[in-house]
């Protein structure tokens, strides 16, 4: 029997709660940039717990059934589920709890519509994605990605009880961040995915192409991030901080595809999340300052 304080840990953990807090981020800016002034703090607070709790649930769910192939690799192998310290009675339970208390909370605080359209992400992640497309195809991330960038829209659903074009720009930056923050991960643990025949890029086609490849999608996020200023929806604060920060992005991809140097992979992948946090940063400076 592990301590009470040990299965604690261990159940926060599997809810990837880093992963989490940078979700409820991107899903707060959605909230803050879908009004001209402030929104209530009350609804941001609860759209923020539900969001997060059901995402919570999603990240459980995937240690859940990833668990044996958590086990075989090196980045992922001590993983409380992998390693046996709390068991799938303990997970499920906990990520049901997690999951309905979200959607209750959702639907009752904040509106039907995000409550069902979050918990459409949790099946897309927990479901689609790691049971699924991981396994099948390496354009996994790229579709499993939806998931990920839908808080945003999330956040922007909670407050207005609509959806919105502008909300749809948010997602399709995290939607084409994603594969160059996941592959620059991929090609540093190569070896774990092939060991465990998960088809990540790197795998099936090679660290030079995924490497090409995530140039060419940091171009295309570098164009997608201007849709929002060339719309009218941000200011120049925006618009400077977006090119400063993709171009940085480019540079680490171009010299990861041209250098040999095997740091430069995780530098990229740790680049990328300090980007992305930067980005919405960028985001609700220039909604309170526009010009
Ligand atoms: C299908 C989409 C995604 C995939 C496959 C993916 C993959 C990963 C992986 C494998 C890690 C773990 C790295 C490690 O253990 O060292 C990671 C870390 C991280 N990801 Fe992603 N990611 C995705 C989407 C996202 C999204 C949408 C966000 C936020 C908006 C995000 C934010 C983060 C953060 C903050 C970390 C660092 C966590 C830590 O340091 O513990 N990811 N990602
Ligand atoms: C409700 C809602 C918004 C859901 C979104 C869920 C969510 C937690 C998205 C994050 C994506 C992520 C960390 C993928 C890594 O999974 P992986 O299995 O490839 O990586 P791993 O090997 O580290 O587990």
């Amino acid at each position: 029997m592990q301590p009470l304080t040990q299965v604690l840990a261990d159940l926060y953990e599997i809810t990837k709660p880093k992963v989490v807090a940078m979700l409820v981020i991107t899903a707060i800016v959605g909230m803050v940039l879908s009004q001209e002034s402030l929104p209530s703090l009350w609804l941001m607070a609860v759209a923020s717990m539900g969001i997060g709790l059901l995402s919570a649930a999603a990240a459980a769910l995937n240690h859940i059934v990833d668990q044996n192939i958590d086990a075989k690799m090196a980045r992922t192998y001590n993983r409380p589920l992998a390693k046996g310290r709390i068991n799938n009675t303990q997970a499920t339970l906990f990520a049901l709890l997690l999951a309905c208390s979200g959607f209750v909370l959702l639907y009752i605080e904040v509106n039907a519509l995000t409550a069902w359209l979050t918990l459409c992400s949790l099946f897309g992640y927990a479901v689609v994605y790691t049971l699924v497309l991981k396994r099948l195809t390496p354009q996994n991330i790229v579709i499993g990605g939806l998931a990920g960038a839908m808080p945003p829209l999330l956040g922007w659903t909670s407050i207005t009880g609509e959806l919105h074009p502008h909300a749809y720009f948010l997602v399709m930056i995290i939607f084409t961040w994603t594969p160059p923050h996941f592959w620059a991960l991929a090609i540093h643990r190569k070896e774990d995915y092939a060991r465990v025949n998960i088809p990540m890029l790197p795998v099936t086609h090679g660290s030079t192409f995924t490497k090409t490849t995530i140039v060419l999608y940091t171009v295309l996020l570098l164009l997608v991030c201007l849709l929002p200023y060339l719309v009218g929806m941000t200011g120049l604060i925006y618009l400077v901080s977006s090119l400063v920060l993709n171009l940085m992005f480019l540079r680490y991809a171009w010299l990861l595809k041209t250098r040999e140097d095997k740091a430069l992979a995780m530098e990229t992948f740790q680049f990328s999340i300090k980007h992305l946090l930067w980005l919405f940063v960028a985001l609700l400076v220039d909604h309170f300052f526009k010009f």
